[in-house]
């Protein structure tokens, strides 16, 4: 049964649909766009409904079939004065009839600081006609889909018996990638690292499970069977002499062409996988600067056309992709409006 406002809202909207089908050449109003905010966004996505979705959007990406999805690398423009870069990531997804794009401003941060490193806006658009039907706060969704797409690469990349998950980082992306990690796999021990012991601390205080605090990065990764890093860094904090053989990294931060979380040796060791080959080979720093050969793309594995090497050392590079926005706009959108429909 609808509320009074609700049957209002969805009937106008209704009849501004029909308006603006009709009236869309004659240049009538359409109507305002919806604005679904951090909170609601983070009521509505789940991992159990985002993985699935991200899953087939990254297959998709990877056939480069225009009619499935196009979506160009990132166009990036500096924020000189500020340290900081808006990457502009549109995506067109013909089939399922989605148009999107994300706003996303991200930063390198002086030592120490307590800003954030990234703040997005999500925009979903109709394209048929080109307005935009919702604005939607794309902090919570990038980051659950960039954890999301990790938790993906380790389901993939990782050796069957993993037991122990490492995370470098203790920020916005180490929370999620956190509790995507704990949510779908059953870890025996999560190790955290972060460059002081407050944030280490305010880290454990901020999660619901047992976490073993590590003074040094090394502490935290030696023997560890998957590795997170998602930091600010802009030099190596993962080096391959830490890395035990056959173990799974998720590469998260150093999204620049030189800037670094990994060593060389751990980069040309390891079977690379990424989410964009076109991202990573104008985008990472560890990519371009190491020279090493990316293997594969997740949607590559994803589709059975390129192999999971488990047993092999493997670095899963990710940039994040306006494809991974798109898919997870849609799903707020649609539980957002199947919410209103049914108060
Ligand atoms: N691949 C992708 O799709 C995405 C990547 N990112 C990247 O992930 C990284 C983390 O993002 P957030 O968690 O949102 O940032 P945040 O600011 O919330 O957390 C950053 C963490 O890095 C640590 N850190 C900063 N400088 C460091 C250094 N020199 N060495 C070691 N640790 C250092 C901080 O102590 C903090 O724990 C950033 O580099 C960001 O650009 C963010 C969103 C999506
Ligand atoms: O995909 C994304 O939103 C980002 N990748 C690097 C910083 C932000």
């Amino acid at each position: 049964m609808l509320s009074d406002e609700a049957a209002v809202s969805l009937g106008v909207r209704a009849v501004n649909a029909a308006v603006s089908s009709v009236g869309q050449a004659e240049g009538a109003m359409v109507e305002p766009p919806v604005i679904i905010w951090e909170h609601e966004v983070g009521s509505l996505l789940r991992y159990g409904d985002l993985i699935p979705r991200l899953e087939d959007a990254l297959g998709k990406f990877s056939r480069r079939d225009s009619a499935e999805v196009i979506q160009p690398v990132r166009t990036v423009v500096p924020l000189q004065k500020h340290g900081g870069f808006l990457g502009l990531m549109p995506t067109y997804m013909e089939n399922d009839g989605v148009l999107c794009t994300k706003f996303v401003c991200f930063y390198k941060r002086e030592e120490g600081s307590t800003l954030p490193a990234v703040q997005a806006t999500v925009v979903l658009l109709d394209p048929e006609y080109g307005n935009i039907k919702a604005v939607m706060d794309g902090e919570v969704i990038t980051d659950m889909r960039t954890a999301a797409v990790s938790a993906i690469s380790a389901k993939l990349l990782m050796s069957p018996g993993a037991e122990v998950l490492a995370i470098l980082g203790t920020g916005k992306q180490a929370l999620s990638h956190y509790n995507v990690f704990t949510e779908i796999f059953s870890f025996k021990e999560v190790r955290v690292w972060s460059q002081t012991k407050e944030r280490v601390e305010r880290f454990v205080r901020s999660v619901e499970g047992p976490v073993r605090r590590c003074s040094s990065a090394e502490e935290a990764v030696r023997g560890a069977d998957v590795i997170v890093t998602v930091t600010r860094s802009t030099e190596p904090v993962l080096y391959g002499q830490w890395v035990k053989a056959g173990a799974h990294v998720a590469a998260v931060g150093a999204c620049r062409p030189d800037w670094r979380e990994l060593d060389d040796m751990l980069m040309k060791s390891a079977v690379v996988y990424t989410d964009s080959r076109e991202g990573a080979l104008s985008e990472s720093g560890d990519v371009i600067l190491s020279g090493a050969e990316v293997f594969a793309e997740l949607g590559d594995v994803i589709n059975g056309t390129k192999s999971a090497q488990r047993e092999k050392t493997t670095v899963f590079k990710s940039l994040g992709m306006g494809v991974e926005d798109a898919v997870s706009a849609k799903l707020v959108f649609d539980q957002w409006t199947a919410k209103a429909t049914k108060s």
